[in-house]
């Protein structure tokens, strides 16, 4: 049987005292598109640190396609094949759009690959450059500075620096926070896009997101997941409700 993309065993981080993430245990199926839910403060960010190795687990275990990565440092981790978006827009301001992507590729290839490798496949590196440029939809902003983009290009362009390295577990944080609708349905729409064939984890507070875009959904509270299944299941846990307490996924217009 062909191991979980991404796998967490009994994970769990504590900051002193205090048990942030308690116990998780979670499967992430090659090709899943998998979200992370749950009130403020119930640890979402710290469990995305804790698989990217920003934090090293308190216990329990990350995997990736069946390799224990606990307690390797980001760029290994990233060289496995994981990458991730952050919450806040993480781009080069003063670099064209094009550069940037240019710059997320050679991060890849440069260690990959010799120098003289990485130089003889600089037409490569630009081609693909520009193919992931069209895919977010960018191609008419190539040569701009990145930080004079609109925010939300700003954050196509973070999505796009993120796929660039090739990594076939994407990680993305509050990818559509700050946008308006229709800014939204753009990005969920290029998200969908940019993953095709690929492994998604993504936690976002836009339920109409989550729930358009997502194979299956995780829900966190207090460090612990309470629920673990596909959309329409999440939708009508009462577990869930409860967790919400009061306000409904309905109410979050789902
Ligand atoms: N480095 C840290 N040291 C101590 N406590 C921390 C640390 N990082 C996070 N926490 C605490 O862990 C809890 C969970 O925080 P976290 O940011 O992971 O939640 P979240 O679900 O991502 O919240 P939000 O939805 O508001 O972004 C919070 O109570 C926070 O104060």
């Amino acid at each position: 049987m062909t191991a979980p993309a991404l796998e967490l065993r009994d994970l769990s981080k504590s900051f002193g005292l205090a048990k942030i993430i308690q116990g998780v245990d979670l499967k992430v199926a090659k090709g899943e598109r998998h979200a992370i839910i749950g009130p403020n403060g119930a640890g979402k960010s710290t469990l995305f640190n804790l698989i990217t190795g920003k934090y090293a687990p308190t216990s329990g275990g990350v995997y990736l396609h069946g390799e224990n990565v606990s307690g390797l440092k980001p760029f290994e981790i990233n060289r496995r094949g994981l990458s991730r978006s952050f919450q806040i827009t993480n781009i080069f301001p003063n670099m064209t759009v094009f550069e940037n992507i240019r710059c997320g590729l050679l991060w890849t290839m440069g260690y990959k690959y010799s120098f003289w490798h990485m130089i003889s496949g600089q037409q490569d590196v630009t081609e693909k450059a520009e193919e992931i440029l069209e895919q977010i939809n960018l191609t008419s902003r190539r040569d701009l500075l990145a930080g004079t983009l609109a925010y939300a290009e700003q954050r196509a362009l973070e999505i796009g620096i993120t796929i660039a390295g090739g990594a076939d577990i994407i990680l993305l944080d509050e990818p559509c926070a700050g946008m308006s609708h229709s800014e939204t349905a753009l990005i969920v729409d290029l998200i969908r896009k940019v993953t095709e064939d690929k492994t998604l984890m993504i936690v976002e507070h836009d339920m109409g997101v989550i729930f358009d875009l997502a194979d299956k959904i995780s829900v966190l509270v207090y460090g612990e997941i309470i629920e673990s299944d596909v959309p329409d299941a999440v939708r009508a846990s009462v577990k869930v409700k409860e967790a919400y307490l009061g306000t409904t996924l309905e109410d979050e217009g789902v």
